[in-house]
């Protein structure tokens, strides 16, 4: 597995990195399909088993805002929305783009959840990706197909929003582990926007140890929530 230095000495040799503060750093690539990226995001779009989990929110039950299927590895779980997901291996659709995303970063992620907003309406809330499965340096890498939508960092704790990041279609933003330490992340609602979005987060799961609930806050829109 490539060290922590050498995925930042690989990124930054490729593009500028947009520093958060606090060593939290992110990489947006354009374009890192080309053609390829229209008819992979119709591909996936119909053909993963798409779920809509329905979590509890201040005691009530909601179905989550979005679609959501977790791919991986046979036998790589994930804990999200209050279920388990198992991994049952990789549609050879994803195969091109695997392959593309370890070549920019030299990362190898044996997991990927996928995301659908089926218009500006769908939304994810204010998160960290730091489930303890994803082990002390979390590298989360985060793949856009279909409508372009702004993507929010804030720094943890703290409310104030910091910096957002239109994430256009077929590009690749990669998070620094600190990014998870120090800020939260958030896909806010965008009423005008009638087209659909898919984002794929591949991430590596690096032990079994206890899963917990997926961290969520719901200050901003308890709509927005996972
Ligand atoms: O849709 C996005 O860009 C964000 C997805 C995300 O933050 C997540 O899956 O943890
Ligand atoms: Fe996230």
């Amino acid at each position: 597995m490539m060290t922590v230095n050498s995925t930042i000495t690989r990124l930054n040799q490729r593009t500028a990195p947009i520093d958060l503060g606090h060593e939290a750093r992110l990489w947006l690539i354009p374009g890192i399909l080309g053609d390829a990226a229209t008819a992979l995001f119709h591909t996936l779009c119909n053909q993963l088993p798409w779920d809509r989990p329905r979590v509890r929110v201040f005691g009530r039950e909601h179905p989550v805002p979005r679609l959501t299927c977790w791919v991986a590895d046979q036998g790589i779980s994930y804990r999200y929305s209050g279920l388990t997901h198992e991994g049952r291996g990789w549609p050879p659709a994803l195969d091109a783009l695997r392959r593309r995303v370890t070549e920019l970063t030299g990362r190898t992620p044996n997991g990927a959840l996928a995301n659908l907003y089926r218009d500006g309406d769908d939304s994810m809330g204010w998160h960290r990706d730091n489930e303890p499965e994803l082990g002390a340096h979390p590298w989360v890498l985060s793949y856009n197909l279909g409508a372009a939508r702004d993507f929010a960092f804030r720094p943890y704790g703290s409310g104030r929003q910091s910096r957002v990041i239109a994430l256009e279609h077929d590009s690749l933003l990669i998070m620094s582990p600190e990014v998870q330490t120090h800020f939260e992340h958030a896909l806010p609602r965008r009423r005008r926007i009638q087209d659909a979005r898919l984002n794929l987060t591949f991430r590596e799961i690096v032990g079994a140890g206890p899963a917990r609930e997926r961290e969520r806050s719901f200050r901003q829109d308890p709509r927005a929530t996972s």
